[in-house]
């Protein structure tokens, strides 16, 4: 914000030439270089709080006849005033005699917690017509940050010194490291967290968890108030917290956030952060942080969940939000009436004849497993066997779990011939992935994977189904006067071939950048709008409205129709808008809406992956010396730079019959991947090799 000085009454009593003068509130950048440590307090003319005041001069006529001067002084309160003038000229330096004069002048400003009012005074006003000068207040604190609040920041954030060397980035799923480095960026995210929820005045989530990374990582994301991603808008802040190097820049940064985002730090209006871990051991430790970091905001109360999975933490900030109840108990009640209720309006003779009860679910040693022992029990007519559940004693996600499985294509630990004809999954660290897979009759560890392409498109196809049934004319009075819009949202990284297919179903097909916050926010946009990412990670989204509709017609269809065709399809959708998990992609909602949609079908699992036949691809991972130099177009499907790159990729797709091919910046490690399709196996894996050369030229290390 800028206010011209001459706004401000006081100032131009004093300062006969304000008419050039501009104050600027604010600005982030400073004009000339640093200058006070301290901090002011709130102006009573402005309700701003200057904290470190930055004067710039640039007088364009005779320099040497001015004197500048730069007062404080503290204003309404009349309690123990400072208002020592200040000579910049002789005390700091500030330069005389040249063309620009400019230097770095500190405010005698004592009584911090006081209001103040900075004021400029000047004398040999015939020669400064042309004054131009500038106050810059930078991080002026804090509209609502008290001396206590301040205080707080600054004894909690000096036991957590950010780790050295380290540039810390919020990436597609929050913060990730080797968790020995982390409890500071937990503890900001503590803050972030309590801001977030001061600022939206909703319940928040943070949840600590590296996902399918290795057991010595750990991480951290927010959820925000709708149980999606924390907003995009507010990562930049993210990482500038993480990466502030002591707890005077955060105390500014967090002044400034909170000044800019009109966040109230009084403590008048209580907010709530739930936490949550997975199954890491650092988990207990960095919630401690977590804990810390939310205890230093006046007003903000941490609720420990315990052990939960990703998508629990999620559905949880999501229910009470929307003023649902939303314990552990309530979740697993709800997926499990919701399946239950499926399964009840499943075709008569589908279930009995075709669908074997049985399904083995690898729990990648993670919470998943030991979540999904609970939730079985609470389950009929399927028999659920964890393995991997971490009560073995085997190591999260080492040579287990969905992310394992699905790059590898092999059976993880523990599975083998013992499992051919048997339904498996894989649920990745924290369940937020889902993979299914077939052990075939050969003696190889391969698997047939049944990835995130195909539970997609066993959902669209269940969903359009339903659809068109509530859509049949029916002879009754219910008039359908709803036209629903579902659209199908996949990233580059979706194999061609389930592309094709749900085109060929009739559905519209739209793709986003790689990470679920993209995916999430384009399905929002539809009725029902269902997407994944072809690593298993995914859910269906239903508009309030639709939502609203589909209520009203399955009430209405019960009092003319009862237990018609069209009103069973309005309840399987009401059922599977309960069932999914409607926040973020979970794979514990997700396991039990495909059994269910199976049971429904009457299909196994080898007619399920008979829907199409996958292209086949190929994924590998390039070091180089930059990764942001790739910048993408197109859904990460064109390289915009570096110039030449995008050409030459074409060249080699070229050669490949059915060839697909693009590299893009990894969000979560520091590489470029490439991906190839093509009509076989080794053209898919020719090309990728040769993309991959092309990227070491362009970038890799021998190309500086
Ligand atoms: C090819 C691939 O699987 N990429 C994954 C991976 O992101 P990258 O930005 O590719 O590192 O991790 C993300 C977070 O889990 C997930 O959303 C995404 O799909």
């Amino acid at each position: 914000m800028k206010i011209t000085v001459n706004k401000l009454q006081k100032l131009t009593k004093v300062c006969p030439v304000a008419q050039n003068t501009t104050r600027n509130w604010g600005a982030s950048e400073p004009l000339a270089g640093r200058i006070s440590q301290r901090q002011g307090s709130r102006s009573s003319e402005t309700g701003q709080y200057p904290a470190r005041v930055t004067l710039s001069a640039e007088a364009a006529t005779d320099p040497n006849s001015k004197t500048v001067m730069l007062a404080g002084r503290g204003a309404s309160t009349g309690r123990g005033t400072s208002t020592a003038p200040f000579m910049p000229g002789a005390s700091t330096g500030f330069g005389a005699g040249l063309g620009l004069v400019s230097g770095l002048v500190s405010l005698p400003f004592h009584h911090e917690s006081r209001p103040i009012t900075v004021f400029l005074t000047w004398s040999g006003s015939s020669h400064f017509q042309s004054l131009y000068c500038r106050v810059l207040c930078r991080n002026f604190l804090l509209t609502a940050m008290n001396e206590d609040q301040r205080s707080l920041f600054l004894s909690s954030s000096s036991h957590f010194p950010p780790p050295q060397g380290v540039k810390l980035s919020y990436g597609t799923s929050g913060f990730r490291a080797d968790a020995s480095i982390l409890q500071s960026t937990v503890y900001r995210v503590g803050i972030l967290a309590a801001l977030r929820a001061l600022k939206t005045q909703s319940v928040i989530g943070l949840m600590i968890t590296a996902s399918h990374n290795k057991v010595s990582d750990n991480g951290v994301k927010v959820a925000d108030p709708s149980g999606g991603m924390l907003s995009q808008d507010w990562e930049p802040f993210a990482d500038t917290l993480a990466n502030a190097h002591d707890p005077q820049h955060l105390v500014e940064l967090i002044a400034e956030f909170v000044q800019n985002e009109n966040i109230t730090l009084d403590g008048t209006k209580p907010v709530e952060i739930l936490l949550a871990r997975d199954t890491r051991p650092s988990g207990e430790f960095l919630l401690e942080a977590a804990k810390q970091g939310i205890g230093s905001i006046i007003g903000a109360v941490a609720l420990d969940m315990g052990i939960l999975t990703t998508p629990q933490l999620h559905w949880m900030v999501r229910a009470r939000n929307g003023g649902v109840k939303a314990s552990e108990t309530d979740y697993f009640k709800q997926l499990s009436s919701s399946f239950r209720c499926l399964v009840d309006l499943s075709p008569s003779g589908t279930y009995a004849n075709n669908v074997d009860d049985k399904l083995v679910v690898d729990g990648a040693n993670g919470v998943g497993g030991e979540k999904l022992e609970i939730l079985k029990t609470m389950l009929n007519g399927l028999a659920i066997e964890v393995r991997n559940s971490g009560k073995e004693g085997g190591v999260l996600n080492e040579g287990v779990g969905a992310d394992y499985v699905q790059k590898e294509k092999v059976v993880p630990f523990s599975f083998g011939s013992q499992d051919v004809g048997i339904r498996c999954s894989s649920l990745d660290g924290d369940a937020d992935r889902l993979v299914y897979f077939i052990v075939p009759s050969t003696s190889s560890n391969k698997i047939e994977l049944v990835d995130g392409d195909k539970i997609l498109s066993l959902f669209a196809i269940f969903i359009t189904e339903q659809l068109s049934i509530l859509n049949k004319e029916i002879d009754v009075k219910a008039k359908n006067d709803y036209q629903c819009q579902l659209g199908i949202v996949q990233t580059a990284y979706a194999n061609g071939a389930s592309t094709d297919y749900l085109k060929q179903l009739g559905l519209e097909v739209t793709f986003t950048p790689t990470g679920v916050k993209y995916l999430h926010e384009k399905a929002a946009e539809y009725d029902i709008g269902i997407y994944f990412e072809a690593n298993g990670h995914g859910t269906i989204l239903f508009s309030e409205q639709f939502l609203c509709w589909l209520k009203a017609r399955t009430t209405e269809l019960s009092d003319v129709a009862k237990g018609s065709e069209q009103h069973k399809a309005a309840l399987r959708l009401l059922a599977v808008s309960e069932l999914i998990n409607q926040a973020v992609g979970d794979a514990l909602s997700g396991v039990l809406l495909v059994e269910a949609i199976l049971k429904h079908m009457g299909w196994s699992i080898e007619r399920w992956n008979e829907i199409y036949e996958d292209l086949p691809s190929r994924q590998l991972k390039v070091k180089v010396v930059d990764r942001s130099a790739v910048v993408t177009a197109n859904a990460e499907t064109v390289a915009v730079t570096p110039p030449g790159i995008q050409e030459a990729i074409n060249s080699e797709t070229a050669k490949h019959p059915r060839g697909r091919c693009f590299i893009r910046p990894s969000g979560t490690e520091d590489v470029i991947r490439v991906y190839a399709e093509a009509s076989s196996q080794d053209a898919a894996d020719n090309l990728a090799q040769s993309v991959a050369k092309l990227v070491d030229q362009f970038l890799g290390f021998g190309s500086s």
